[in-house]
């Protein structure tokens, strides 16, 4: 069985002077709602969440004492289809947080034009510190908890950080307990249960066919390129893996263990064996020097993906960046204000909505295969993904160099479009 690792290091903190996670995402909206010149006041719809839970879970530990998180769910707009969002399981996640993921969601899901909504769910706590046995039952409790608003046309929950296939099983069972059997009520669930083949891998995997793509448009050969990539779970590990496969150089890896650096590539199959062994990074057996989380983030590289926690990227920390380019491999590492300090110093951010939507999209293909009672091959899956990907990143990048904005601004301007004109349509308001 899996372990979590999530809080071996102190979480990471905004300098003061920075936006709250969900103000972050609404000056990016804002900014994008000026660009296409959005006259109506339909935008005050999307300022706010339509529905946001705040449930009790409570547990009896193994030990006898009583454990009560705290568990969210929110629905920030379904006027393009169900909502659609990961879970967490993180002892330090807010309803703030959670409401900027979901909002994230709803312009992730347009951007990729895929049917869906947005919405995240979370649990204040740390998976790391229970037994299977409290994991699966605090997973069951929430589900039932939450069980009301969710449903495979209504909300379709999917891993996120601290959360996997095993934790979906247990949701989609508890929901399926008292709405019949639903296997598209949930994705990312294990294969044997539904899942889709391809659909673990999707996010890290994503992230690097939209490199590949961008590649192609800026004439770049990624054979040799110096990669570092921050986090080494699910996201983190496909992408270096796949970076590898590719023939870049993954030169720094972290996760809550600490940093790892080797100049001339790091052995990426015997880090990723470790792992999947149930250890950390630093625990391989490789050749390489540690470094500290900071020193990991400025390194001189051409591709730094930040694929663990948001708020990683702030304006303490920009001015000493030195990749070529920031992919976002997490949700919202890169504060407003890092933002435009890199845009300033010509660093291009492929911002998270379009850079990690290899995840949504993989969930995508499941529910549609779910409902359909019908599988793909993992290389139908991975080649439908790749085209998707392709097509939406050349989107953004031709919105890019017509308008001369950065891919964040594209990419908001193309999904607020799509949201504002489905609440139109549906006379929302
Ligand atoms: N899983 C998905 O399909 C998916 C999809 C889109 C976006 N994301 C985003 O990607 C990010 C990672 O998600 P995941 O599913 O890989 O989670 P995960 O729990 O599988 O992995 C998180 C990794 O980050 C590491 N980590 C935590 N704090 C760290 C720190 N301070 N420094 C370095 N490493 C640290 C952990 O050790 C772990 O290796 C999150 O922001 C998530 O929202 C995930």
């Amino acid at each position: 069985m899996w372990r979590f690792l999530v809080t071996a290091v102190e979480p990471f903190i905004a300098p003061v002077d920075e936006l709250p996670a969900d103000e972050a995402i609404r000056r990016h909206v804002d900014e994008a709602a000026r660009a296409i010149g959005l006259e109506s006041d339909v935008g005050e719809v999307l300022d706010s969440s339509y529905r946001e839970i705040s449930v009790q879970v409570p547990l009896r530990r193994d030990d006898g004492s009583l454990l009560v998180a705290r568990g969210y769910r929110v629905q920030h707009n379904g006027a393009r289809g169900p909502y659609k969002g990961g879970l967490r399981f993180h002892p330090d996640v807010d309803l703030t947080e959670v409401r900027a993921l979901a909002s994230l969601m709803t312009w992730k899901a347009a951007l990729l034009d895929l049917p869906f909504g947005g919405a995240k769910g979370a649990l204040r706590v740390d998976p790391g510190e229970l037994s299977d046995r409290e994991l699966q039952a605090l997973t069951r409790r929430f589900a039932i908890s939450i069980s009301h608003v969710m449903g495979v046309y209504r909300d379709i929950p999917a891993p996120d950080v601290g959360t996997n296939a095993q934790v979906m099983a247990w949701f989609m069972d508890a929901f399926s307990s008292r709405h019949g059997y639903s296997p598209a009520s949930v994705t990312g669930k294990p294969v044997d249960l539904g899942g889709a083949p391809g659909r673990e891998a999707a996010t890290g995997r994503g992230l690097v066919y939209m490199l590949e793509a961008a590649a192609r448009r800026w004439g770049w050969d990624l054979t040799d390129r110096r990669m570092v990539v921050q986090g080494f779970g699910n996201v983190g590990s496909w992408v270096a893996r796949e970076l590898d496969a590719l023939g870049a150089r993954v030169i720094a890896v972290s996760d809550v263990s600490g940093a790892m650096l080797n100049d001339n590539g790091l052995d990426i199959p015997r880090l990723v064996q470790t792992v999947n062994a149930g250890g950390r990074v630093t625990d391989a057996d490789i050749s390489y020097v540690k470094l500290s989380h900071d020193e990991l983030l400025t390194l001189e590289c051409d591709v730094l993906v930040p694929a663990a926690l948001g708020d990683c990227i702030t304006s303490a920390n920009a001015r000493n960046i030195q990749a070529s380019v920031v992919l976002e491999g997490a949700n919202h590492p890169v504060t407003p204000q890092a933002d435009a300090e890199l845009a300033e110093r010509g660093i291009t951010v492929i911002p998270d909505i379009l850079a990690n939507g290899g995840g949504v999209t993989g969930s995508y293909f499941e529910w549609t295969q779910n409902i359909q009672q019908f599988t793909w091959t993992e290389n139908r899956f991975n080649a439908e993904l790749r085209e998707r990907l392709d097509r939406v990143f050349d989107e953004v990048a031709s919105y890019v160099e017509q308008r001369e904005c950065t891919y964040r601004q594209a990419a908001y301007a193309i999904a607020l479009e799509r949201v504002v004109r489905a609440i139109q349509l549906r006379g929302y308001v």
